[in-house]
């Protein structure tokens, strides 16, 4: 896969003094998912916006499909949609003329059957018609994603895109974010739902303090990451551990029919069988042996902690 965004030493220090970005590296393949996690405050929206061309840099350099974004602006404003947080529609405005007038914003010249498989690709062709203030909230995102995509951008940025919404409406939201995927759309967005980022991501970049802590493929880092859990469910309750299964890092549940393992997948023994082998030994009869993985949410709390002072 080739970048088609490339960040170099960005940097980001406002007028305030606060300093948002700190010398950020990244690149970002053409036609991949990346999610952008990190708490309030954490330079997401910074970033995004000094691609986007909304916010100077004080640092660094980014290139949109080989463009400078300072330099040569518009070439990398081109490739760029923008889904922004808030719902900023003309309530009065029909939703086809919303996605014709952003298209010419783009200087773009009209193309009706664009137009017309757009709205059909995201359901709103039934509503073109509508004005917006007539709309669910639900198609209202939907209308801004029109807007975004309105220039055919190969790039599209999600700031938060399900703050605030509701599962139902959260899912349609994904359903369309893959669709656009496999149309070779390259998708960045940002999202507090660490359970969505596992679910959508190919990739999962975690911002703190203005620092990348990592961007690593989801796979890798929830195995590298990866703590699991065993959970043992015996065929009798015990009382208490027996001496040999002492100190090995045991839990016994309190109603003791099952025991608990935490074990690092990346180690070279993870003790299970001789565990298992000593149960055996001691008596005790196992019924059912189940393992959990960490969450993407353990993970990011893990990362982004603040150390106890
Ligand atoms: N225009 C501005 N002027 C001064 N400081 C700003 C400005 N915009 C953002 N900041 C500060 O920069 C830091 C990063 O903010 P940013 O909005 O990029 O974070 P974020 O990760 O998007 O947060 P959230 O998840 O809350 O949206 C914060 O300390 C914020 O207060």
């Amino acid at each position: 896969m080739r970048p088609i965004i490339d960040i170099d030493h960005l940097s980001k220090r406002y007028d305030s003094g606060t300093v948002a970005l700190n010398d950020v590296s990244l690149q970002i393949n053409e036609g991949e998912i990346l999610a952008l996690l990190g708490p309030n405050g954490a330079g997401k929206t910074t970033m995004i916006s000094i691609i986007c061309g909304l916010v100077v840099p004080t640092g660094g350099t980014v290139r949109v499909g080989g463009h400078d974004i300072r330099t040569d602006w518009r070439g990398a404003r081109k490739l760029i949609g923008l889904v922004p947080q808030e719902i900023l529609l003309e309530p009065f405005e029909k939703v086809i003329d919303c996605v014709r007038f952003t298209r010419g914003l783009y200087g773009e010249p009209p193309d009706e059957a664009y137009v017309e498989q757009l709205l059909r690709s995201l359901a709103l062709w039934d509503k073109r018609d509508a004005r917006t203030r007539e709309l669910s909230g639900g198609m209202k995102r939907r209308v801004l994603i029109a807007k975004a995509l309105s220039h055919r951008p190969k790039v599209l940025f999600l700031d938060e895109p399900t703050a605030g919404v509701d599962v139902a409406l959260r899912r349609e939201m994904w359903a369309v974010v893959r669709d656009l995927r496999a149309q070779g759309v390259t998708i960045i967005l940002t999202t507090h739902y660490l359970e969505e980022a596992e679910d959508m991501a190919d990739r999962i970049g975690v911002i703190n303090r203005g620092q990348l802590l990592l961007c690593q493929p989801k796979a890798e880092l929830m195995g590298e990451f990866g703590k699991k859990h065993l959970t043992i469910l015996l065929d009798q309750p015990l009382i208490a551990l027996p001496p040999i299964l002492k100190g090995r890092g045991l839990t016994l549940s309190p109603s003791g029919n099952a025991l608990g393992y935490d074990y690092d997948t990346r180690a070279e023994r993870t003790g299970i069988a001789r565990l298992l082998a000593d149960l055996a030994e001691a008596g005790i009869a196992v019924r059912d042996v189940s393992t959990k993985q960490s969450s993407l949410e353990e993970i990011f709390i893990s990362l982004v902690e603040e150390p106890q002072a």
